[in-house]
């Protein structure tokens, strides 16, 4: 894949979302459509001027992507660069204000989430539950679940499943949510700081084995600013600045540099 260099310049307001003048009216009775099936040959992720805005302040400017199925992609870029709003939009949990995205030739909605796992940046289960609780909860909800898989992820991070997530540290929890969300059988993963808090000997397993090795024919999309330790597990890194795509490129195109993408991103982003 050719590197994408795209010349860099501070955001500017282009959309902004205002309120309809009038009050809505019921939509005319329409005949039943076909439903959008996935396509093979589609790429896993497809956005074209993905924008964001939330009153007068762009989040994320006119992002354009293309990612094929299979590669562990990198999303870097510093605090406040779009990199959450970006996933929460491939997500569905958040709307863009223009633009489209596509997750495998799919507009974003049930059938294109059917395909997506997401981890979001916070924690977002009872405190009450138990962890054992949490995986029958998403084998019930998600048909792609790997209860075995879950099981066996939660003992290599030594995670005890009886325990209650209240009694969880920080770190153990990012474990079981992570365990939660990579255990689906998904096509696209979208990983929101998945390892900040975890230590370095459970980072070490999650990058090399259930990033790297688990998921082979899925995409992976991790934010992080932990690039030091994700280089080794990326195929390519898209960087943001200003909710604007600077860089999309093979992490081969730094080390073609003779650098690495830590150095790289160093010093890019230097303040
Ligand atoms: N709900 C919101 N309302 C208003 N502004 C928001 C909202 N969510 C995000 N933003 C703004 O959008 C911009 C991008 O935020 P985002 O969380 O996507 O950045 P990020 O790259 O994930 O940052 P970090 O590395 O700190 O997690 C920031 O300027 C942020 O303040």
């Amino acid at each position: 894949m050719a590197p994408r260099l795209i010349k860099r310049k501070e955001a500017t307001v282009d959309s902004v979302v205002s309120a309809p003048s009038v009050p809505p009216q019921p939509a005319p009775a329409a005949a039943p459509q076909p439903q959008p099936q996935p396509r093979a040959a589609a790429p896993v992720l497809w956005c074209q001027n993905l924008t964001k805005a939330y009153g007068p302040a762009v989040a994320l400017d006119r992002f354009t992507v293309s990612v094929p199925a299979g590669r562990v992609v990198g999303l870097l870029g510093p605090n406040g660069s779009g990199k959450t709003t970006l996933l929460k939009m491939v997500a569905g949990v958040s709307h863009p204000t223009a633009g489209e995205v596509r997750v495998a030739g799919l507009p974003v909605g049930p059938d294109s989430k059917a395909l997506v796992s997401y981890l979001p940046e916070r924690p977002y289960f009872s405190r009450s539950m138990r962890v054992r609780e949490m995986l029958a909860y998403f084998a019930d909800f998600y048909p792609d679940f790997d209860t075995a898989l879950a099981h066996e992820m939660l003992g290599r991070l030594g995670v005890d499943p009886t325990s209650v997530c209240a009694s969880l540290s920080k770190g153990t929890v990012e474990k079981v949510q992570l365990t939660l969300v990579m255990a689906r059988h998904a096509a696209l993963y979208l990983l929101d700081e998945p390892i900040g808090g975890v230590d370095p000997a459970a980072r070490d397993y999650i990058l090399s084995t259930i990033i790297r090795a688990y998921r082979p024919q899925s995409t992976i999309i991790l934010s992080t600013h932990l690039v030091r330790d994700v280089e080794t597990v990326l195929d390519d890194f898209i960087l943001l600045r200003y909710g604007q795509m600077l860089l999309h490129a093979p992490v081969a195109y730094v080390r073609e540099k003779g650098t690495t993408l830590d150095a790289f991103f160093r010093e890019e982003f230097r303040c």
